[in-house]
C-alpha cells in the first residue's frame, strides 16, 4: 500500500495543476479588488444605490472568490512543499517565495478589513492610496514566479 508521501509524489502533475489555477483565481481577486476600491473611494461615495451595489461586488469578489482560491492556493501549495524531491530548503528561493506568500496573505487580509471599512460606511483612504497599494501583488507576484521557475 502507498504511503502518503508515495500518493503525493504520484499525483504530483496534478496537484501543481490545481496549485496554478487556484493561484489564478486567487491573484484575478487581489487585482481587481483594489481597483473596485479606488473607484468607490473616488467616484461613488459611501452612501446611496451605487454604494450599496459597490459593496455587493467587493463582498462577493471577496467572500465566493478570494476566499476559496486562497484557501486552495495554500493547501495545494503546502501539498507540493510536502511531496517528496520538491523543495530543497537550502536553496533561496523557497524562502523568498515563503516569505512573498505570507505578504500575499497579509495583503489578503487587508484588503478584506478595508472591504468592512466600505459597507460600515467608515473609508478613510483616498483612491492614490488604493492604486499605490495595487502594485503591492504586481511585485508579491514577480518575486513568486521567479522564485519557483528561476529557482535561484
Ligand atoms: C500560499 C502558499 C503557497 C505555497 C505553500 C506554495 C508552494 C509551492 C510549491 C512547493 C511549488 C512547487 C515548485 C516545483 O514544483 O518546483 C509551487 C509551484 C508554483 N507556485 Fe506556489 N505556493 C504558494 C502560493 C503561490 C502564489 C501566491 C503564486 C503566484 C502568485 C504561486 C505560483 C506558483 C507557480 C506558478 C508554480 C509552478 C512553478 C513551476 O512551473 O514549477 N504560488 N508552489
Amino acid at each position: 500500500m502507498l504511503d502518503l508521501l508515495d500518493l503525493l509524489a504520484s499525483v504530483y502533475p496534478w496537484t501543481k495543476s490545481l496549485h496554478v489555477v487556484s493561484v489564478m483565481s486567487w491573484m484575478a481577486g487581489l487585482f481587481y479588488l483594489p481597483r473596485l476600491f479606488v473607484y468607490h473611494a473616488e467616484r461613488v461615495g459611501q452612501d446611496g444605490e451605487t454604494h450599496k451595489l459597490f459593496t455587493t461586488m467587493e463582498l462577493k469578489l471577496f467572500r465566493y472568490i478570494m476566499n476559496p482560491a486562497m484557501i486552495a492556493t495554500w493547501i495545494f501549495g503546502l501539498a507540493l512543499v510536502f511531496t517528496p524531491g520538491i523543495v530543497d530548503w537550502t536553496s533561496v528561493w523557497p524562502w523568498t517565495k515563503a516569505a512573498s506568500v505570507l505578504g500575499m496573505t497579509w495583503f489578503h487580509h487587508w484588503l478584506g478589513y478595508r472591504r468592512k471599512d466600505f459597507v460600515a460606511a467608515k473609508n478613510s483612504r483616498d483612491g492614490r492610496t488604493y492604486r499605490l497599494m495595487n502594485e503591492v501583488p504586481t511585485l508579491l507576484m514577480l518575486v513568486i514566479v521567479f522564485s519557483v521557475i528561476v529557482k535561484f
